[in-house]
């Protein structure tokens, strides 16, 4: 009994097709590309058929000049359907002129069978009741275009049977019953169509995010969002030439994080990597977490003093984040010490290389009293000395 309320609620359940209006207008996006591709090809399919069909036609009735006008309207209006998507229409445009083309053909069908004789009339009335299946099947309209072209042919047919069939009433019956059935079946398969369209759109949105979160685990800290070694080899790929590296680590973090716990030290990282980040000037530097509290900023220049000039912006900038830092020898406020060397890049091979290099400038700012920078090799720079009060050279 459950399976069978569970069946039925989720057979419901697929029947809607909308999906709320951001995705809708994302869907379209998507899949405009294909459609007018479809759609376009679908034109010349029409023009192709129209001249088969005006062959078939030409046998079947007497009067040539209306086979001729007919087919010259259905080209006239299949060229005419071509320019409009070629000139690249909204979603409303483009499927009411698709839309309208099979409309055409109706109608062109509708205005023959006038000209038939009654025992040609089946032929001509299959033809149009053979429309609406056109449209599901092969030009697979956005399904609000295809309900109002389905309403549209079956009023067009029945309004022309009414008005000039000269079938019986008995033939207009069963015809009425053939279209109704077409239609029905147009109904159903455009909206299957569509729905099988969105559920791969969704499974295709899905794996593209699947891709993108494996991208940025891979290639991204979790901690903090920067990119992690592996990512800065990835950014770095291809890049040689003159570069400067800084390297830079908060001070007596292992005592923040026995002072105020471990989450705090986390938040505490998350915030340095904020404010480092937010201190690169552009394309030219990467920021990366090398490790622990270590963070990397390569800088794409060959002079020394935007290193240092960079160096120290980074310094300053945690610095004036004031998160207290209780048990710091160096003001009772989070700090870091910053090391930076000026190199050349080859490859992302000799990256370690030019980190060692910072790296010993690291140390001697450590060894300098920490929330200072240098470089790299003896040549420090008294940061604070140059740039305000405090620190001294080493
Ligand atoms: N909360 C937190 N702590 C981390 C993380 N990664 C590394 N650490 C801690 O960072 C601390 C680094 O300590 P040390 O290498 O001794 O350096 P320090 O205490 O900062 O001292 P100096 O660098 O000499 O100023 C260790 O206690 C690590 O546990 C992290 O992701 N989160």
């Amino acid at each position: 009994m459950r399976c069978w309320h569970a069946a039925v609620a989720r057979w419901f359940g697929q029947l809607k097709l909308a999906f709320e209006p951001a995705l809708e207008a994302e869907f379209e996006r998507a899949t405009v590309r294909a459609r007018r591709y479809r759609y376009r090809r679908i034109g010349y399919l029409q023009l192709a058929m129209t001249h088969v069909g005006a062959l078939g036609l030409y046998a079947l009735l007497d009067n040539a000049t209306i086979v001729v006008l007919a087919t010259l309207a259905v080209d006239l209006f299949s060229l005419g359907c071509i320019l409009v998507l070629r000139r690249k229409p909204g979603v409303f445009v483009r499927e009411s002129v698709m839309m309208a083309g099979v409309l055409c053909w109706v109608l062109m069908a509708e205005t023959l069978s006038l000209y038939a004789h009654a025992r040609y009339l089946w032929i001509i009335q299959t033809a149009i009741a053979l429309q609406p299946f056109l449209m599901a099947a092969a030009i697979q309209l956005r399904f609000p275009y295809c309900v109002a072209g389905c309403v549209a042919t079956v009023a067009t047919v029945a309004v022309g049977n009414a008005l000039f069939s000269a079938a019986a009433p008995a033939e207009q019956f069963w015809m009425a019953l053939v279209q109704a059935v077409a239609a029905m079946y147009a109904l159903f398969g455009c909206w299957r169509l569509e729905q099988r369209e969105r559920v791969n759109y969704l499974a295709m949105r899905a794996s593209e995010h699947n891709a993108r979160e494996l991208d940025r685990l891979t290639h991204h800290d979790d901690l903090t969002g920067v990119l992690n070694r592996r990512g800065l080899r990835r950014a770095l790929a291809g890049l040689s030439g003159p570069c400067v590296v800084v390297l830079a680590d908060v001070d007596y973090f292992k005592r923040y994080n026995d002072h105020y716990g471990h989450l705090a030290g986390d938040r505490c990282l998350c915030r340095v990597a904020r404010c480092l980040s937010d201190t690169l000037a552009g394309d030219g530097e990467v920021l990366a977490r090398w490790g622990g509290e270590e963070f990397l900023v390569i800088i794409d220049t060959d002079r020394p003093e935007v290193g240092a000039e960079r160096a120290e912006r980074m310094r300053s900038a945690v610095r004036r984040l004031g998160i207290a830092h209780d048990a710091s020898p160096v003001g009772a406020m989070v700090s870091i010490s910053v090391g930076y060397a000026l190199g050349a890049l080859d490859s992302a091979d000799n990256l370690d290389d030019l980190v060692h290099r910072a790296d010993l400038a690291l140390y001697a700012a450590k060894q300098a009293g920490r929330n200072c920078v240098r470089d790299r090799p003896a040549s420090a720079v008294g940061v604070e000395g140059r740039y305000g009060a405090g620190i001294s050279r080493a």
